[in-house]
């Protein structure tokens, strides 16, 4: 017997291996098995077993087999198969972005004693495993090749399977551990009050303590509307004391736990906070599951704020009740926080979450779960699409038009959306897709009739949308003494005062971090560059610092001109910590947070900085495109979008896509509950078509606007793009391969190849680059061919000694 086996890394094809006879019985598809390669280890999945022998070599023998059951069903290996071809990498670097790194051991995992194990769990190892475990709880930490070496027999796989999973030692992970867990105390009711008659009952039988019993009453209350109670907001709420709180907890009525932020509570299924949704909401979903009944994907185009999640929780509790299980997508980790908290609310412990910010035994444990059909409802970020699904029924894709679904650095540069139609068909299930501002490629799809259209034209509540003003920055004043306009303007300034008076909460967008992203010498116009890429420094004020936003790297803030000598530097344009700075210059008495990549990047300090803002322990809160995407806030009632014209200015086919979509979505913070929000944006260049569709949350009409640009250029959705980066440090070299690749292409079909030519940015960490993009009709044959004569040329560049050390990246549908 025979198999070709797929193995976490980048290689042109499979490899096959020999099944020795004492295998063969374990022997299936989608199990691991440990193989050698170059002398070195791996783990590796069957994807196919046959008795031909191959033709022309002896293949080598299977190490060990390491699964009982396959650890893959095969509607993954077929999802893994399809984004290896549609996106031009391998098998291999699809399951290296897919299996949670206990899955996949190679001679270079490391593995670490976990100190917290107990010695009863020692005790049902058999020698082998003994033996490691001893040598472990020692040294602290083995290479895989030091257990090989200890055990003198190269079949260690399946000790080390059975050590993890004992959890005597988990995978280092080089990433992960960085950053320090935050914790909270968390209040819960004595497990002995968690039924509703011995709950009356001590409030029946109550005797002294008044401020006790009010203690537990805000407790209940904070628990029925949020969920989930910690220390800090109850103490807030009731006004109590904590020697007064520690009463109760020594009375065993209530408990406090110190619990990670991120991590869920063990809630119990039965939590549910019904609502029922709105007569909109309601004939929307009736349309959905109609829609649903014809074609497998459907698009719901409903306003900001009409609710969309709300009708999402509706589909999936109806998954729920069928028994199946649903995949709810989100575009960004940072999102999922403060959906969890909602979706909690309705399905307590019937959902988990799932994420790359996980450590490996946390997302082992959800794989197992989702495998074994325990965990019914999962929300995820793009990489929850490879988990091991069952028996799946719906997948949401909300946000669909964000650009995160779309995978940059390192492939597979897979689009989750379309990846997530696909793997559906697999399970006949059925997809939604949610946005206030869908992609032009969902839309097409749904004009051709392709995918169901479902609108949801109103805001829950019927809350008007917000108000949109234009302020003209030519129109704004120069500060005093200089020739800079102030980068708040006059109407900005009053619209924020009304807002606190009004005790209301304020947004201020802006797409670029730092302070000042161009430090320029005020007498010869030299800009300082980072010396490893071709961009301009970016000056942080907090630390004192240039920085290269490109490599991260940072240099100490120059004083003197290289070019001619000057000590007068002025910075140029203004990122969110010149903002928040001028914030606190301008108001008084108000409690200002900022939040981008800076100042957000432990695992938790998002989701803490959402909730403060939830709980408006801050007024205004300053950001980038982090304070846009789909988040909810009661009491937003203005939002400002400082500068436009650095959104509208871009040089990309799809700048007036992105620009309405990121306006519209800004915008779609304001007002979402009660009065009608206020939108205040500052641009010069007043007169953008972009803007008066924004002014008018006009949808319909953008698209039609931009659509025929489209055609007209023929961009997608006309036409399909591929791009191919080359990356080497000398720029000749690169720049040759990509020419050979470009002839070659050339040589065997017609096609509209533009390139090679410098990107903009032409050198990154001391990497030249090169790129050329192709232009392919929406003809899949066409495309299928052009895909296989990539790849063709490839491995002819790689095989060619001068070209070896190139990186080629190609990038199939960029976004
Ligand atoms: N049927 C309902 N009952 C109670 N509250 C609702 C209902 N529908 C919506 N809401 C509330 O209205 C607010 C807006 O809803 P939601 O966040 O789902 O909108 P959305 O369409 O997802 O918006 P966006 O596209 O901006 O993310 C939420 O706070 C939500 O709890
Ligand atoms: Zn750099």
């Amino acid at each position: 017997m025979f198999a070709e086996i797929i193995i976490p890394l980048y290689l042109p094809r499979n490899y096959t291996w020999s099944v020795p006879e004492e295998f063969t019985d374990e022997m299936q598809v989608g199990v691991r098995v440990e193989v050698a390669l170059r002398n070195k280890k791996y783990t590796g999945i069957v994807k196919r077993l046959f008795h031909e022998p191959p033709e022309g070599f002896q293949p080598k023998p299977i190490l060990s087999v390491i699964d009982k059951e396959p650890l893959v069903y095969g509607h993954q290996l077929s999802l893994w198969n399809w984004i290896a071809q549609y996106y031009l990498c391998t098998e291999g670097e699809v399951m290296q972005a897919a299996l949670p790194a206990n899955f996949k051991l190679s001679s270079e995992s490391v593995l670490i004693w976990n100190d917290e194990i107990n010695e009863e769990e020692l005790q049902d190892l058999d020698d082998e495993e003994f033996i490691v475990a001893e040598a472990l709880s020692i040294k602290k930490e083995l290479r895989l090749s030091e257990v090989q070496q200890l055990l003198d027999s190269v079949h260690v796989y399946p000790v080390i399977k059975k050590l993890i999973e004992n959890k005597v030692c988990f995978i280092w992970e080089e990433l992960k551990q960085k950053y320090k867990e935050k914790k909270e105390t968390y209040i819960t009711l004595h497990p002995q009050y968690n039924n509703d008659e011995a709950l009356e009952q001590l409030l029946n039988d109550w005797q002294g303590a008044p401020r006790q019993m009010e203690l537990l009453l805000a407790y209940l209350h904070l628990r029925s509307t949020e969920g989930e109670v910690i220390q800090s907001a109850l103490l807030k709420k009731s006004g109590a004391t904590t020697p007064q709180l520690k009463a109760l907890i020594n009375k065993k009525i209530l408990v406090a736990e110190k619990r990670a932020v991120g991590r869920l509570p063990d809630l119990h299924a039965d939590i549910r906070l019904g609502f029922e949704l709105s007569v909109a909401q309601q004939a929307a979903m009736e349309a959905i599951k109609n829609s649903f009944e014809e074609k497998n994907v459907c698009l719901l185009h409903g306003v900001t704020s009409s609710g969309k999640t709300q009708i999402y929780i509706k589909l999936l509790e109806e998954q729920l009740n069928l028994g199946k299980q649903a995949l709810y997508m989100l575009p960004e980790i940072a999102l999922t926080a403060q959906i969890i908290r909602r979706l909690q609310k309705h399905f307590g412990g019937n959902i988990a979450i799932y994420h790359s910010k996980f450590n490996a035994n946390e997302r082992v444990e959800i794989w197992n779960k989702i495998k074994s059909g325990e965990v019914k409802i999962l929300l995820g970020a793009r990489s929850a699409l490879f988990l091991p699904f069952k028996d799946l029924g719906l997948i949401i894709v909300d946000e669909e038009h964000d650009a995160s679904y779309k995978q940059q650095e390192p492939a597979p540069r897979y689009h989750a959306r379309d990846a997530a139609v696909y793997y559906a068909a697999q399970f006949g299930a059925r997809v939604l897709l949610g946005s206030a501002t869908p992609s032009l490629e969902t839309y097409l799809n749904c004009q051709n009739n392709k995918y169901g259209l479902v609108e949801l034209n109103e805001r829950y509540g019927k809350v008007e949308m917000p108000e949109i003003q234009l302020v003209d920055l030519k129109t704004v004043p120069a500060l005093p003494g200089s020739n800079e306009r102030h980068i708040l303007s006059p109407q900005l300034i009053q619209a924020v005062d009304r807002s606190m008076e009004d005790h209301k909460q304020v947004i201020l967008f802006q797409n670029r971090r730092g302070y000042s992203p161009y430090f320029i010498c005020n007498t010869c116009g030299w800009i300082p560059h980072c010396t490893d890429c071709d961009v301009t420094l970016t000056y942080h004020k907090g630390k004192n610092k240039l920085t290269c936003h490109y490599c991260g790297k940072d240099y100490p803030v120059i004083q003197t001109c290289v070019a001619c000598g000057s000590h007068d530097f002025k910075q140029k344009n203004f990122g969110t910590e010149k903002i928040e700075e001028t914030v606190v210059e301008t108001f008084s008495n108000v409690q200002i947070a900022r939040m981008d990549y800076d100042s957000v990047k432990g695992k938790h300090d998002h989701d803490a900085l959402i909730r403060r803002f939830e709980q408006k322990r801050i007024d205004i809160l300053v950001g980038t495109q982090m304070v846009v995407k789909g988040l909810d806030f009661e009491h937003v009632n203005l939002v400002g979008i400082l500068d436009a014209d650095g959104i509208l200015n871009f040089t990309d086919f799809r700048v007036n896509e992105r620009a309405f979509q990121l306006m519209e979505q800004v915008s779609g913070r304001a007002g979402r509950r009660g009065d009608k929000g206020l939108v205040i944006i500052q641009v010069s260049k007043t007169n953008h078509p972009v803007l008066d569709f924004v002014r008018r949350h006009d949808y319909k009409d953008f698209y039609k606007f931009e659509i025929e640009n489209r055609r007209l250029y023929e961009y997608p959705p006309f036409t399909r793009l591929i791009q191919v980066v080359f990356k080497h440090k000398e720029k000749h070299i690169a720049e040759e391969a990509a020419n050979i690749l470009v002839n070659g292409i050339r040589q065997q079909g017609k096609f509209r190849i533009i390139g090679p030519a410098e990107p903009v940015i032409a050198r990154i960490r001391n990497q030249y680059l090169y790129e050329i993009l192709i232009k392919l009709p929406k003809d899949n044959r066409q495309i299928n061919y052009c895909k296989t004569l990539i790849a063709q040329q490839i491995i002819i560049l790689q095989t060619n000694k001068r070209y070896r050390s190139v990186v080629i990246l190609p990038n199939v549908d960029p976004v």
